[in-house]
């Protein structure tokens, strides 16, 4: 997508600013960014909020870079530690946990080190090129779109193009047609990004799957009435310490 932005003329009208996910989610919160590929488990906190276009980060099953990941089979791990960098994949994990592996293991906020505290019966959240990289760290990899898939049948969004405010039509029209560019050259962006950890073509190719269709807002829906749930869950614990 960001190729496809960089090279369109919409750039001109843009700021674009380049971070990890949790960071980008904290800036549209606090109204410093307009709109971002914002991690989506963030929209219950927004007063106001618009999901633009068509594209999002989304998989249809083993999106390979999101997984949990531990020493052990997930039956015998006591703690998770979740990636700082992440706000969708550690509630989506949390969610797991409860439906899917019917576990109630600790869970912890990962430090910018969590990775190196993965063992024995601590497992961690991974999310992006590190956890391509873990991949080949860690024995037993659970990846969680797939769980999501087993789960519920539908596909799972983790970001999309979502706004605070009402954003001009025409600019959105622009915006989504710039992805869509972007979505048609993946072979020149892999091309542009020797990696050595995973096949990125078959990455952008066969396990992220960019198209905010209606099956993947069905499994948004879900997702965000389960994240209404697990509040739910929690507030009676929340209000003891009131
Ligand atoms: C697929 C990924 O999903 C990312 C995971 C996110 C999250 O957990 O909050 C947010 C944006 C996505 O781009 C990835 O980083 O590999």
């Amino acid at each position: 997508m960001l190729y496809g932005i960089e090279r369109a003329s919409v750039a001109k009208d843009i700021e674009l600013i380049i971070d990890y996910p949790s960071r980008i989610a904290t800036m549209l919160l606090n109204d410093e960014i307009d709109m971002g590929l914002v991690p989506v488990a963030i929209i219950p906190q927004m007063q106001e909020y618009y999901i633009n276009g068509d594209w999002c980060i989304g998989s249809n099953g083993n999106v390979a870079s999101v997984c949990l990941f531990c020493e052990t089979p997930i039956e015998k791990v006591e703690r998770v530690l979740l990636d700082y960098q992440s706000r969708t994949s550690v509630q989506l994990a949390r969610v797991l946990l409860k439906e899917y592996w019917k576990i109630s293991p600790e869970l912890v906020d990962g430090g910018k080190d969590f990775r190196d505290h993965i063992k024995g019966a601590t497992a961690g959240v991974v999310i992006g090129d590190r956890a391509l990289e873990q991949r080949h760290r860690s024995p037993y990899i659970y990846d969680l779109a797939e769980a999501w898939k087993a789960l519920t049948g539908l596909p799972f969004v983790f970001a999309a193009w979502i706004s605070n405010k009402r954003l001009d039509a025409d600019f959105i029209k622009a915006f989504d047609e710039a992805n869509r560019q972007g979505v048609l050259h993946l072979d020149e962006v892999v091309a542009a990004n020797p990696y050595p950890y995973f096949s990125l073509h078959d990455y952008f190719t066969k396990h992220l799957d960019y198209r905010l269709d209606a099956a993947k807002r069905k499994g948004l829906q879900l997702f965000l009435q389960y994240l209404e749930e697990i509040q739910l869950d929690l507030s009676p614990i929340l209000n003891r310490h009131v």
